[in-house]
């Protein structure tokens, strides 16, 4: 059986090594810096099929480099990073992997909430700095039972989070561009984005970066937060300007900021979201968990061998170009 041809940007599980090697010869990029455009473009030439990551701009410039493409994936949600319209007009199924990754990703969004409601970080730093003789100094948190949680983007993930907020007797209001029709299974609250950030204890992003979303949470929105409020991102981190965040959060507009992306990603070690005592970051890490990063990769390898086999991808974002050559 004749060999695929496909270029991987990023280092590739054991979990799909053998898989992806027994069908395709794969070019590699295995290091932890982005892959160099240069060298992409020039992989791209003869390459069939490609295994994209976040850091990949898939534009025209690389599609036209690349006229041998047949099918784009990524081992993610987001797709931001990928010119869709572009890959479309050129007959290019894109594969992602929703639906995975949602509990995982809902447990760190809501890991992220409990630990700044809980300061449970300020609470380790003691520890660590050996200050826990005196009770009365200890962080105080918040309750999260009676709290108003305000979910901008109540999709699957979202939904996984109402149902953990929910259990912890929160009440929940959410916002989408469209009333979702399953409140009463969901048990929240449809409100316009405005009443979300004013009545909300928390505000979790969980939207797609779009046209539409990006910058999405500015100077404007932080102050129609209340001056006590939480927010949390695990959403794109375009979808927020740092900058207007950073300044809330010094003037004490909002209270904390719980964040697992950021804007610039990574940040560089002298940023000033790093020099705020109110702000709590990890680093990219919603799906990281060693069962969900592995079906994300098993799923986003059946979505690359069924492009390059002329068959139907199962998770595909275009799917206008989504089609098999046997049957359809
Ligand atoms: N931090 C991490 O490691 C991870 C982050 N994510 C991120 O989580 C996000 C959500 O993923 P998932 O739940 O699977 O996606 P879904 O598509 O299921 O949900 C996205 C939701 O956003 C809503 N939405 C889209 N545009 C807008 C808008 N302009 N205003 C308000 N709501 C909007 C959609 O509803 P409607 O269309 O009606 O507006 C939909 O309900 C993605 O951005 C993804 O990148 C995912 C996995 C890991
Ligand atoms: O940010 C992660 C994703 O899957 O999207």
């Amino acid at each position: 059986m004749r060999k695929f041809s496909v270029v991987v940007t990023e280092k590739m599980l054991p979990s799909i090594s053998d898989k992806l090697q027994e069908r395709c010869h794969v070019r590699e990029w295995d290091r932890t810096d982005p892959i160099p455009r240069e060298l992409l473009l020039k992989w791209l030439a003869d390459a069939e099929g490609l295994f994209c990551s976040g850091d990949v701009q898939v534009d025209d410039e690389l599609l036209s480099c690349a006229p041998k493409l047949r099918v784009i994936v990524k081992s993610a949600v987001g797709y931001d990073n990928i010119d869709i319209e572009a890959c479309t007009r050129r007959g290019i199924p894109v594969g992602y992997t929703p639906g995975v990754l949602v509990e995982a990703t809902a447990d760190l969004t809501f890991g992220l909430l409990l630990t700044v409601a809980r300061r449970l970080h300020e609470g380790w730093d003691r520890v660590r700095a050996g200050k826990w003789e005196n009770n009365t100094e200890i962080p105080f948190g918040i309750d999260l039972y009676g709290k108003k949680l305000g979910i901008v983007g109540m999709g699957q993930i979202g939904a996984a989070v109402a149902k953990r907020a929910q259990a912890s007797g929160m009440i929940v209001l959410y916002t989408n561009r469209r009333r979702r029709r399953d409140e009463e299974k969901i048990q929240a609250t449809y409100v316009k984005l405005d009443k979300l950030l004013e009545e909300s204890d928390f505000v979790v992003v969980l939207t797609p970066l779009t046209k539409e979303t990006r910058g999405m949470f500015g100077a404007e929105q932080f102050s129609k937060m209340k001056r006590t409020a939480y927010f949390i991102n695990a959403a794109p981190g375009a979808i927020v300007d740092t900058d207007s965040l950073v300044q809330a959060l010094k003037d004490g507009q909002i209270a904390y900021a719980a964040l697992d992306v950021t804007d610039p990603e990574p940040l560089p070690p002298d940023h000033p979201l790093l020099t705020l005592p109110n702000v709590f970051i990890t680093p990219h890490m919603g799906s990281a968990t060693i069962e969900t990063r592995n079906r994300m990769a098993l799923l986003a390898v059946d979505n690359l061998l069924a492009g390059l086999e002329g068959k139907r991808l199962p998770t595909c974002v275009n799917e206008s170009v989504n089609y098999s050559s046997e049957t359809d």
